[in-house]
């Protein structure tokens, strides 16, 4: 076993413990989750959570593939986007996205965004340390609408606040590993997303600290046409 599988383990058990896959050999060949429960974020429109995406031996596989594509073996890189043509792996991410949120009777995206092609044809992955994170932000307008990241390894906070001053809350959603979350509409242009994993930051949980660790990202979004 490598040293990420180890790890995966270590944190999250052996993904065969008191799994029986044989029974349900569909659903890990999607990779889907042991359920693929979707939530709405109460107060932002078109923010959607679903905790339980991918299953703890698909976001091992995922890892892999992404550690073995080799974009962070300097300490000083963190970062590796593709346009176009993406990894097989990021690939069949978006498929496994699209029938998850096919397969749902929600409007988790809209359907022009859901069925256009490609779905997606960006990505970018980020790799933070503990202490790092990303600053108050809404993704560049040269984006179309429906952006998709998915959560490996350490949880963390995201933050999200109205881009305009608008008498609106601070809303927290928890990213755990294995999670996906969908922004469109309002959630994509009127609210800024950041995680502050500094010490002054706010990675508490159910007023708990995050136990911070090293945390991958996947973002997937589709630029506009020229
Ligand atoms: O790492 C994340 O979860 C967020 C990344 C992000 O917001 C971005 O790249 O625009
Ligand atoms: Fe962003």
């Amino acid at each position: 076993m490598d040293d990420e599988a180890e790890h995966l383990k270590a944190a999250f058990g052996d993904s065969s413990d008191g799994e029986d896959f044989a029974d349900r050999p569909e659903k890990e060949t999607l990779g889907i989750g042991d359920s693929t429960v979707w939530e709405r974020v109460e107060s932002i429109n078109g923010l959607w959570l679903c905790r339980s995406f991918l299953s703890i031996h698909h976001q091992s596989e995922l890892l892999s593939a992404i550690l073995k594509e080799g974009w962070f073996v300097e300490e000083s890189i963190n970062q590796a986007m593709r346009f176009g043509d993406l990894p097989s792996w990021a690939t069949k991410l978006s498929d496994l996205i699209q029938e998850t949120v096919e397969s749902v009777d929600l409007s988790v995206l809209p359907a022009d965004l859901l069925w256009r092609e490609p779905l997606f044809d960006q990505l970018i992955v980020n790799s933070y340390q503990p202490g790092e994170g990303i600053c108050a932000h809404v993704d560049l307008l040269r984006f179309e609408d429906g952006i998709a990241i998915v959560s490996l390894e350490s949880p963390c906070v995201m933050r999200f606040s109205p881009a305009e001053a608008v008498e609106a809350e601070d809303v927290d959603v928890l990213l755990s590993p294995g999670s996906l979350i969908l922004m469109s509409g309002e959630a994509r242009y009127q609210w800024k997303h950041e995680i502050n994993r500094k010490e002054n930051g706010f990675q508490v949980w159910e007023g708990e600290e995050i136990d911070q660790k090293r945390r991958i990202s996947i973002t997937l979004r589709k630029l506009c046409q020229a």
